[in-house]
């Protein structure tokens, strides 16, 4: 048995290659790359690239460079060469087979979203532990029983899984996953997953990300307060 820790990816540099945060920038610099061609751009800046993803510009170049692309003076970077080099460095040189696992009301959002394709991620199926949702339809897809969870991953070769059921369930969903050959997980279920070694887990919490903006509005109102009393 392999041993089991609470375990989230992305929280310090990875041991196997590129900086996590690093990692965690490079689909923002691709997606402001695909729209600098759409837009007819050949080649573009760092500070270009600065500008649409919101990072600074050290951190654009440092990031690149770690990909080896230094881009050139005054030319700044071949836009369709530096799209290849990320895809290449991020895995998007094929489509990544998901399956979605709780079809509520985050789920069946998600899975009918179509803009996951267009990044490299298709949700190939839609599973629920709920009897009377099987076979309704969300999207291109209906929704399938859990019980069928390890054939679906197994024949449609999946190794990525979200999962949106309720806290209370999110262990067990994630156990069986992992069983099945699952070897990343996105979950959003506002619980700390425990996989094995190997097994990568990104934790998505919009409360959490609200909590922060939610101290970050309580300190810009501190000093307007102290301002009002000492009127
Ligand atoms: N990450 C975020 O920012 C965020 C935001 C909102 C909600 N959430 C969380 O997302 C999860 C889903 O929220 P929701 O509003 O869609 O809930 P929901 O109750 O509408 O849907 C949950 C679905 O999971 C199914 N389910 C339950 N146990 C299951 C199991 N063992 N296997 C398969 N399916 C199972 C249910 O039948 C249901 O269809 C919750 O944990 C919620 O707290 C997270």
């Amino acid at each position: 048995m392999l041993p089991r820790r609470s375990r989230l990816t992305g929280a310090s540099s990875s041991d196997r290659g590129l900086p996590n945060a690093t990692v965690a920038r490079l689909p923002l610099y691709l997606r402001a790359l695909t729209q600098l061609r759409s837009q007819g751009s050949q080649t573009c800046s760092s500070d270009q690239l600065a500008e649409s993803t919101g990072v600074s510009s050290a951190n654009v170049r440092k990031d690149l460079s770690h990909l080896g692309s230094h881009g050139t003076r005054g030319v700044g970077y071949d836009v369709d060469h530096l799209r290849a080099e990320i895809a290449q460095a991020i895995g998007q040189t094929q489509d990544w087979n998901v399956v979605l696992v709780g079809a509520g009301n985050l789920g069946t959002a998600l899975a009918a979203y179509p803009g996951f394709t267009s990044r490299g991620s298709r949700i190939v199926a839609v599973v629920d532990a709920d009897p009377a949702r099987v076979g309704e339809q969300v999207g291109d897809l209906s929704i399938e029983s859990i019980d069928q969870l390890e054939t679906i991953i197994t024949e449609r070769s999946v190794s990525i899984a979200i999962v949106a059921t309720p806290g209370q369930a999110a262990q067990d969903v994630a156990d069986q996953l992992v069983g099945a050959g699952v070897t990343s997980i996105l979950n959003l279920a506002p619980v700390a997953l425990r996989v094995p070694e190997g097994v990568d887990v990104r934790q998505v919490d919009v409360a959490a990300e609200l909590q922060i903006l939610a101290y970050h509005e309580q300190r810009k109102g501190h000093p307007r307060e102290e301002a009002e009393v000492s009127r």
